[in-house]
């Protein structure tokens, strides 16, 4: 549906919870290293993902790697930052958008940040005085507001058809 992409994600369940988001809502999930942990990491596997959600991971050397290996439609990619102005909800996002975010204690590095135009920099909205929302929750409600664009398109909406838990 959507392309995840964390660039340099440092916190093991955090990529856990997006991982399992991205199984769930039929995204890819794109990591660009370096990454501030192993995907063996004890932390991770405490996510308790099943094998069949790491499917939709690749992972890519560096910001440069990934742009080479997916060649992504750069006016349909987004990046979610709070140096910016410009409303995440405002966007009429479409199927197969690049959703990109920064790191945990860093955010989007300037120098990938800036190869955005302003109209493609996209902030959630917070209450005054906050400073941002955890990485996995931004790509959830960023995600959910997307998919609630594409009236839930191929989501199972009944407890039935799904089968599971
Ligand atoms: C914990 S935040 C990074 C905070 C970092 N200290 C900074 O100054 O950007 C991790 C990532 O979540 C996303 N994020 C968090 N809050 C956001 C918001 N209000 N609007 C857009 N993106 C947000 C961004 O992609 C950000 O790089």
């Amino acid at each position: 549906m959507f392309h995840i992409v964390l660039v340099t994600p440092e916190i093991p369940p955090n990529t856990g919870n997006v991982i399992r988001l991205a199984a769930n809502t039929g995204c890819s999930l794109h990591l660009i290293e370096p990454l501030g942990f192993s995907m063996e990491d004890r932390l991770m596997r405490r996510a308790g993902l099943d094998y069949h959600e790491y499917a939709p991971v690749r992972r890519h050397a560096d910001w440069q790697a990934f742009l080479q290996d997916c060649q992504p439609d750069r006016q349909r990619m987004f990046a979610m930052t709070t140096h910016s102005s410009s409303p995440a909800h405002a966007i009429g996002f479409q199927p197969g958008d690049w959703l990109v975010f920064g790191s945990e204690s860093k955010g989007l590095p300037p120098e990938v940040r800036e190869q955005f135009p302003p109209r493609q920099r996209l902030r959630l909205p917070m209450l005054p005085q906050q400073r941002s929302l955890n990485l996995s929750n931004a790509v959830a409600v960023t995600v959910f507001e997307a998919w609630r664009q594409q009236q839930f398109a191929g989501a199972a909406l009944s407890e039935g058809a799904s089968g599971a838990a």
